[in-house]
This record gives structure tokens, C-alpha cells and sequence, in this order.
């Protein structure tokens, strides 16, 4: 059997996108998921996203890590899955869809920037040299003095793996301030086990974070990631985040067909 799937990338963080409001891909083949994920044997992806009918909304989003196994909420990847939606002819411009953490409202410009709502953040846990938050995805995020020579791998895997986080583990980030709403930021990723160019709900969790230690008294900031440049906006109150967006290009790459 063959499959055709669509190669997209959100500054490097890059996906493999597959329609199937028809229902016919083999949603819990754990393996076939991790081999089209495989950056040698198969397609090669940080993640692989369905897009599905949904009687309520646009349509539905179901995302699974390249370890196989179904995720939690991709920033990244649901920006791409708007710019896949348009590109099928699903949606125009502006969309509604559901994700495992509930409903994501979006807007495509002509030139390919998408812009996602994310889920509203309640909780942010400050402790001494680390904040933990869940913007869609669990996120430990700390800053760092040399971020161009961190062992992100190493030390991300420590964490990850690490009596913290128990069995589900956590996504990583290390940071460094650039300026008063500018940051970079380097992500080990759970389901990856290693760092990705990019992480949507990691540079939420970043910007979010910065604002709550008062790193920064922005509302709208700059996040530089090994794949190019995001920004995230949101408004605060007495704690807790609303109108949290996630912005940046989401790039189609190549369809192809897979024998599977
Ligand atoms: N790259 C994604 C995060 C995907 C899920 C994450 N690896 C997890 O399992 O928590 C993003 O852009 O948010």
C-alpha cells in the first residue's frame, strides 16, 4: 500500500503531514510511525501529524512524536497543519481546529506566516533556577551563561529522565537573554530525545516564563531558535495568560508517496 504524505517545516522544526479525513492510516502502528520518522530508513521528521474530520470544527489535529508514539500539543506542527489545511483547500485564511488540548483559533497570511492561538496558561511554577509551565506540552525552562556551547543532549536527557518529571518526563529549554524581549533558545525534546531546531510550545512556555520571573515587561517577544525566529504575544493578569499567540513561517517542503 502507498501512502502520500506532505514534508512541512516551522523554522526547522519539520513534520510529516498526512490527510486522512478518510480514516485509512494506521493510526496505532507505533513502528510504521517511528520508521517514516527515521531520518535514515524513512521520510525523517521531528513528528507526524494527521489532519481529520471533525463535525465541530475545520478539522482535527492528531500529532505523534518520532518516537511513535502520540504527543501532546505541537506549536510547530499545528502551525504547519494551517498552512497543510490551505494548501488542500480546506480552509482560506483563517481557521478553528481541535487538538488534544482543546480549540485552536488561527490566521495564514499570503506569505506563509501563521499565526496560532494557544492554550491559556493558569500555572507558572517559579522555583530557584528553573520554571515549569504546560502551554499545550510540559516545558522546564532555564536560563543558561553559554548557550552556543550548552550540552543541550546531554544535560536535556538528564532532565528529561530526571527524578523531576517521573514517568511522563518533561520537554526541555535553556535560554539566554538577549535583550529586554529578545531571547534564544535551544529545546531538547521528549519524543525526540534530542534537540530540535525549534519547539512551538517551548518558546510559549520561554516567553511566558520571562515574563512571570520579570525578565522582561513585554507582552510580545522574540524568540531566536537554531531554525530561524518566532514570536509570542499574550495577555497578562494577576498570574494568568490569555490571547497567548504563537507566530512564524510554516514552509511546505515536498509531497511524496511512501510504500508502507
Ligand atoms: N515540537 C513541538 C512539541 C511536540 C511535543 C513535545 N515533543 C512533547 O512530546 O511534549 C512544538 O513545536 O511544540
Amino acid at each position: 500500500m502507498e501512502i502520500t504524505f506532505y514534508k512541512y517545516q516551522g523554522t526547522g522544526n519539520d513534520f510529516i503531514m498526512i490527510d486522512n479525513r478518510q480514516e485509512t492510516f494506521s493510526k496505532n502502528d507505533t513502528k510504521l510511525i517511528a520508521k517514516l520518522c527515521d531520518r535514515r530508513f524513512g521520510i525523517g521528521a521531528d513528528g507526524l501529524i494527521l489532519l481529520e474530520n471533525d463535525a465541530e470544527t475545520d478539522f482535527k489535529m492528531v500529532y505523534y512524536n518520532s518516537d511513535g508514539n502520540q504527543s501532546s500539543m505541537c506549536g510547530n506542527g499545528g502551525r504547519c497543519l494551517v498552512a497543510f489545511a490551505k494548501q488542500l483547500g480546506v480552509i482560506e485564511n483563517k481557521t478553528t481546529f481541535i487538538a488534544t488540548d482543546g480549540l485552536h483559533h488561527a490566521t495564514i497570511s499570503e506569505n506563509g506566516i501563521v499565526s496560532l492561538q494557544m492554550k491559556d496558561v493558569d500555572a507558572v511554577k517559579i522555583e530557584e533556577d528553573y520554571i515549569f509551565l504546560d502551554t499545550g506540552s510540559p516545558h522546564h525552562v532555564q536560563l543558561v551563561e553559554d548557550l552556543k556551547n550548552y550540552p543541550i543532549k546531554e544535560k536535556g536527557a538528564e532532565i528529561r529522565y530526571g527524578n523531576l518529571y517521573g514517568q511522563a518526563g518533561s520537554n526541555v529549554n535553556f535560554v539566554h537573554q538577549n535583550d529586554t524581549d529578545t531571547f534564544s533558545v535551544r529545546t531538547y525534546e521528549r519524543g525526540v530525545e534530542d534537540e530540535t531546531l525549534s519547539c512551538g510550545t517551548g518558546v510559549t512556555a520561554v516567553a511566558i516564563a520571562m515574563k512571570a520571573t520579570g525578565r522582561t515587561n513585554s507582552d510580545t517577544i522574540k524568540l531566536n531558535v537554531e531554525g530561524g525566529k518566532l514570536e509570542v504575544s499574550f495577555i497578562e493578569k494577576d498570574g494568568k495568560y490569555t490571547d497567548v499567540f504563537l507566530k512564524g513561517p510554516a514552509t511546505f517542503v515536498f509531497e511524496g508517496t511512501v510504500a508502507v
